[in-house]
Parts: structure tokens; C-alpha cells; sequence
């Protein structure tokens, strides 16, 4: 291990990328994560080609193959339960973008992530407090009075992230939707619903979305304009799978069918922050939904938080303590533009997800066919991370 000590602020999905990328580079990491144990909440994560590529170079295919499902087509439909807009993500979009469109249980995921890093660099229930420096190092204290000196921080602690308070004075919006997710066997699900297709329905002011994940389930995503006030002190909470079924009562049949079956069921609120102007200060960055949360929309968040790793940890390889924090400049010339353009689509994305009845609706199925084409997709799945020369 060579270079700057370089250390990770949480172990989510973005952090255990990072630090499997540090550790294929040979660049010295230590990552600290608030929690004692890793778990995980979420339940389904829609992985597309941009990150799939690199998940491979980092030694994660075998355990992608052996989990994820491959996912063959996203449907969507209409309000009136008919077809909208399909696009192929099957053969012809894993040759065209040189990997497959996958779904998985997050657990897998960061599963995958966790095996690639070294464990006597995991450093697990030490919430990050508080970040001092002086120009040449970075002071870390924790909450337990422990400290941690390094030549570079990155802040992959999530929306509410300490490291990004350090550095601007911002907070997050409740964005106006909230969110179920709930997780279906794949056995309770109606016949016609169990091809590996992830499928949409729209409605006035809501949307619900089922795919496989991994380990016999499907994932039930289902949106709309909240029904509880944002929670103040927690982000998320469990409830009754009955209020999942009230909240589409009189839908399409198989959406009935999905939420009936529905199991462990979470109300996310959605928060939002609008994009920074700068992620990297000195030898202090940010990565993933601490330099950039994004509506869950386009499917994206995760995705992003992995090509941030990727380039990164490329922009750290063969770095000086001395020239690190150019190279953290680098970084955020090359990832800020391509983030806030996919924060930006999509919150797009939730606008036309969400219309009111109306003559709107029209239009926006034209822009939702375009959209689906491959073609329309190139800008995201065919983007390369990591291809900054040293
Ligand atoms: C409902 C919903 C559905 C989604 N669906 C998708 C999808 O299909 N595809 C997709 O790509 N994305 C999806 N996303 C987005 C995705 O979940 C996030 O963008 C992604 O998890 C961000 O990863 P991260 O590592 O930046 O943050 P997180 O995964 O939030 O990890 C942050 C880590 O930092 C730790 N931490 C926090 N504070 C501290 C501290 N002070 N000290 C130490 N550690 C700390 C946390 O415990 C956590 O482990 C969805 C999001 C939501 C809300």
C-alpha cells in the first residue's frame, strides 16, 4: 500500500467501492462506519451497464452472476394498464454496453462490495464527529473521542453526512414523495409477473415498479405524494403492508396482486439536496449521496456512487501526499458535471412520473417512448469511469 493515507467515512455502498478500488490500486485506506454491524434496510437495487462494467474490473462478476438476475426488459405502463414505452435489456443492451442490467437485494450487493476489502481496514461503530485540518492532514474525532489522522477524507456517509456539514453549510429538503419498498417472494406473485422484467405502472400522482432481485424475491417500489409527514428523527420506518394495499386500492390487478404479497414493508420520505458547486476541499471530498442524493427515479444513485469509486480511486493512483489535493480537483472535474446531470434527469423523471391526470399525460408517454430506446440511454449506460490518465 503506497501513496496518501486516504480515509473513507462510511461503509455504504460507495465507501466499500471505493475502498475496493483503493485496495486493487495499492493505495493505503482505512474506512470508518458508524454502525457496529453491517445491515441493510433497503431491499432492491436496479444496477445498469455504467456500473455493472466496473463491479466487473473490481472481481465482482462471479458474485453478480452467481446472484443478480438479469434483468430482460423494463415495461411500463399506463393508468389505464396498457403498454407505454418497453425498452430491451436483455442480449442486445449487454452487447451494446458490454455488461448486464441487473437486479439484486442491496444485501447482496454490499455483500459483494464487503468480500473485495481488506477487514483489518474496516473500522465499524465509530461515527465521525467531527474534521479538522490544517493544509498538510486532516484530523478525524469520533464520537467515542478517538482520533484518526489522513492525508485524504472522503465523505461516502449518505445524505446526512457529517463530512459534507464540515465543508458546506447546507441541509436536506423533504422533497414532497415518499417512497414504499417491500419485498415479494417470487412464489406469491401472479404467473404472468414472474418474467425478470422490471415492470411500471403510472397513475395520477403515484407510480409502482416490481422486479426480481436476488435469493427468489421481487422488489414492490411504489411512489407517492406522501400520506405521513416526513419523519423528524428517522428517514424510514416500517408499517403495516396494509397501508401498501389502501395506498393502490382499486389499481390494476397485478399491482393488487403485488401489494397483497408484500412483505417487510418501509416508508421511505424522500429528501433532496440541490447540487453543489464543489465536492473537494484541500484534501477533504465527497462522494456518492453525500456529494450528490438523487430521486430514486432513474435508478441511478447507487450506480453514480460506484463510477464516483472508480474514478477516484484512478485520480489517487500514483498520487503524493503533496499532490493529493489536486488530484481531488481532478476528481471532481471529471464527476461533477456527469452527477448533476443525472440528479438533474432525475428529478425530470419524478416530475413526469407524478403528473396529475390530464392532457400532460399525453406528451409525457411521447417523451417516455424516446427515452426508451436504447439509443436515448447511451449517455448513461455507455459513460466510463476511471479513465483519467495518472
Ligand atoms: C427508496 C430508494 C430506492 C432506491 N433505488 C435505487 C436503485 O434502484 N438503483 C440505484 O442505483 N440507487 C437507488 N437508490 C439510491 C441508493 O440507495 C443510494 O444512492 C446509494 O445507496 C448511495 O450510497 P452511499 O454509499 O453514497 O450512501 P449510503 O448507502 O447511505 O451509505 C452511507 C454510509 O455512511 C454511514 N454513515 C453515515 N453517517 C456516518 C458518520 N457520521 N460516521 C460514519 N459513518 C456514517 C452510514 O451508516 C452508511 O453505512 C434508491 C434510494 C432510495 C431512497
Amino acid at each position: 500500500m503506497s501513496g496518501p493515507r486516504v480515509a473513507v467515512v462510511g461503509a455504504g455502498i460507495g465507501g466499500l467501492a471505493l475502498a475496493a478500488a483503493l485496495d486493487a490500486a495499492g493505495t493505503a485506506y482505512e474506512v470508518f462506519e458508524r454502525a457496529d454491524r453491517l445491515t441493510e434496510v433497503g431491499a432492491g437495487v436496479q444496477l445498469s451497464p455504467n456500473a455493472v462494467r466496473p463491479l466487473h474490473r473490481l472481481g465482482l462478476r462471479p458474485a453478480l452472476d452467481a446472484r443478480a438476475v438479469r434483468l430482460a426488459a423494463a415495461q411500463i405502463h399506463g393508468w389505464s394498464g396498457g403498454p407505454v414505452a418497453r425498452t430491451e435489456l436483455g442480449a442486445a443492451c449487454e452487447v451494446r454496453f458490454g455488461a448486464p442490467y441487473l437486479g439484486m437485494h442491496r444485501a447482496d450487493l454490499r455483500d459483494a462490495l464487503h468480500a473485495r476489502v481488506d477487514p483489518t481496514r474496516l473500522h465499524l461503530g465509530r461515527p465521525l464527529a467531527r474534521v479538522d485540518g490544517d493544509g498538510e492532514e486532516v484530523v478525524l474525532t469520533f464520537a467515542d473521542g478517538r482520533t484518526h489522522r489522513a492525508d485524504v477524507v472522503v465523505g461516502a456517509d449518505g445524505l446526512r453526512s457529517a463530512v459534507r456539514a464540515a465543508l458546506v453549510p447546507d441541509t436536506p429538503v423533504f422533497s414532497g414523495l415518499g417512497v414504499f419498498r417491500g419485498l415479494v417472494p417470487m412464489d406469491r406473485l401472479p404467473a404472468g409477473a414472474r418474467a425478470p422484467v422490471a415492470r411500471m405502472w403510472l397513475g395520477p400522482g403515484r407510480h409502482f415498479v416490481c422486479y426480481p432481485v436476488s435469493g427468489g424475491r421481487a422488489l414492490a417500489f411504489a411512489a407517492i405524494a406522501p400520506l405521513r409527514q416526513p419523519p423528524v428523527e428517522s428517514w424510514s420506518a416500517t408499517v403495516d403492508p396494509a397501508e401498501l394495499v389502501a395506498a393502490f386500492d382499486g389499481w390494476h390487478a397485478p399491482v393488487a396482486a403485488v401489494t397483497r404479497a408484500a412483505r417487510e414493508v418501509r416508508y421511505w420520505a424522500l429528501w433532496d439536496r440541490e447540487p453543489l458547486t464543489a465536492w473537494s476541499v484541500g484534501r477533504v471530498t465527497l462522494l456518492g449521496d453525500a456529494a450528490h442524493p438523487m430521486l430514486p427515479f432513474l435508478a441511478q444513485g447507487a450506480n453514480q456512487a460506484v463510477e464516483d469509486a472508480v474514478e477516484l480511486a484512478s485520480c489517487l493512483t500514483g498520487a503524493s501526499r503533496a499532490n493529493a489535493p489536486d488530484r481531488l480537483l481532478r476528481y471532481q472535474q471529471q464527476r461533477m458535471p456527469r452527477a448533476t446531470a443525472v440528479q438533474s434527469a432525475s428529478r425530470a423523471q419524478a416530475r413526469h412520473m407524478h403528473l396529475a391526470d390530464g392532457p400532460e399525460q399525453a406528451a409525457r408517454d411521447v417523451v417516455l417512448r424516446q427515452a426508451a430506446d436504447l439509443d436515448a440511454r447511451a449517455w448513461l449506460y455507455g459513460y466510463e469511469p476511471g479513465q483519467v490518465a495518472a
